[in-house]
């Protein structure tokens, strides 16, 4: 158990050093967009990481993009003295491998972080393989944008008390929140390092208690589909919508820009999820536009096209 182990590793600290200490080596679970964000700020704060994904393609991408961003934060961060520039990178690489089987990346795991697809079965199956081989003290959890994390954690019931919500944004190397989440069943050992870990990646953390969509996204997602609908409706264009919520109201990207960014796939699962879920909810329906595009394979920047086209 987390609680008993840690507890016997670091007699004499504090609770929440004990776990923060405790976390060294982390396995990210998808090598999408998100978990090599992840990967790359753990990796950067001197933490062992191994990043998982099913397909061998996407890990050489991520390791491409990773090393990319790399050197974006050297040359940042290292202006003066480049040479320590590429200390810093090289480091930042030797902490990171990667591997195709989540089962023996999480074999050493102090901490596995999920970032797969917003689909709960596909989550769950993910999880209760992983109950059965990660150390006991090992916590779990996930980045989901929109599910809960207690009916995630069901499909691992050893670790009730070492599991829960740790939501990055997009993209992870820029953006400072952290949301901490815990079901009620999160010890309070398992929040302090959860809490910890994000501080030592030089993440802001703040606390959320397991509602639908955390803080941000509860706030982000309806004026995204807000948006949609309104260009859906003929009121205005994309572009020009964008263009009044940059320079109208100071955002650093438009709606349409940004559910690009977001993925308009993840933006379809949490809308979808969500309408199930609450099914009297005018802002969760779901809108014919967004459907269309995600059926017509257009992700948003990572597929090429969107709302946008991204093609050179
Ligand atoms: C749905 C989910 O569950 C939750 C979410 O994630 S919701 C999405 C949250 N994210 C947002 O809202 C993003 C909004 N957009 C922005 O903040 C900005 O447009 C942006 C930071 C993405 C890009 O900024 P912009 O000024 O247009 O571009 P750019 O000049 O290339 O980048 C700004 C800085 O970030 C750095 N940067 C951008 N992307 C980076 C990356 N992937 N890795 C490392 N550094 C990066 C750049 O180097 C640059 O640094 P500098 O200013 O010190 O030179
Ligand atoms: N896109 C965002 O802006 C954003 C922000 C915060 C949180 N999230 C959440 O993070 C998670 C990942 O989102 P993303 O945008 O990185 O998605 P993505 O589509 O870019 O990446 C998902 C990756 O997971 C891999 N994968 C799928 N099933 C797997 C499995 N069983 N084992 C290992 N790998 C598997 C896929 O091959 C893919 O590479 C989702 O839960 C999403 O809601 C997304």
């Amino acid at each position: 158990m987390a609680t008993s182990l840690l507890k016997v590793c670091v007699r004499g600290f504090s609770s929440s050093a004990a776990a923060s200490a405790a976390i060294k080596n982390v396995t990210v679970i998808g090598g999408g967009l998100m978990g090599s964000g992840v990967a790359q700020v753990a990796a950067q704060a001197g933490q062992k990481v191994t990043l998982v994904d099913v397909n061998e393609k996407v890990l050489g991408k991520a390791k491409d993009s990773i090393a990319a961003n790399l050197g974006r934060v050297a040359k940042k961060k290292f202006k003066d003295a480049p040479a320590d520039g590429e200390k810093f990178v090289a480091g930042a690489l030797a902490n990171l491998s990667t591997n195709t089987d989540a089962c023996e990346a999480a074999k050493s795991a102090d901490l596995v972080l999920e970032a797969i697809v917003e689909d709960l079965k596909v989550k769950h199956k993910l999880f209760s393989s992983l109950d059965a081989v990660a150390p006991a003290h090992a916590i779990f959890a996930s980045n989901t944008s929109s599910l809960s994390i207690e009916e995630i954690s069901k499909a691992a019931p050893k670790r009730k008390e070492n599991f829960g919500g740790l939501h990055f944004f997009n993209p992870v190397p820029v953006m400072k929140l952290l949301e901490v989440i815990r079901t009620p069943f999160t010890s309070d050992e398992t929040y302090n390092a959860m809490m910890e870990w994000g501080k030592a990646l030089g993440k802001v953390p703040i606390t959320c208690r397991d509602t639908p969509g955390f803080v941000v996204n509860r706030l982000l997602v309806p004026y995204l589909a807000e948006a949609v609908r309104l260009v859906e409706r003929g009121d205005a264009s994309a572009r020009d919508v964008d263009i009044a919520m940059k320079l109208g109201a100071g955002y650093p990207m438009g709606p349409f820009e940004l559910a690009d960014y977001v993925g308009l796939d993840t933006t379809k699962f949490i809308l979808d999820g969500w309408a199930k879920k609450f099914p009297d909810q005018p802002l969760f329906k779901p809108i014919k536009l967004l459907n269309e595009k995600v059926a017509q394979g257009k992700f948003g920047v990572k597929t090429g096209e969107g709302f946008y086209n991204y093609k050179k």
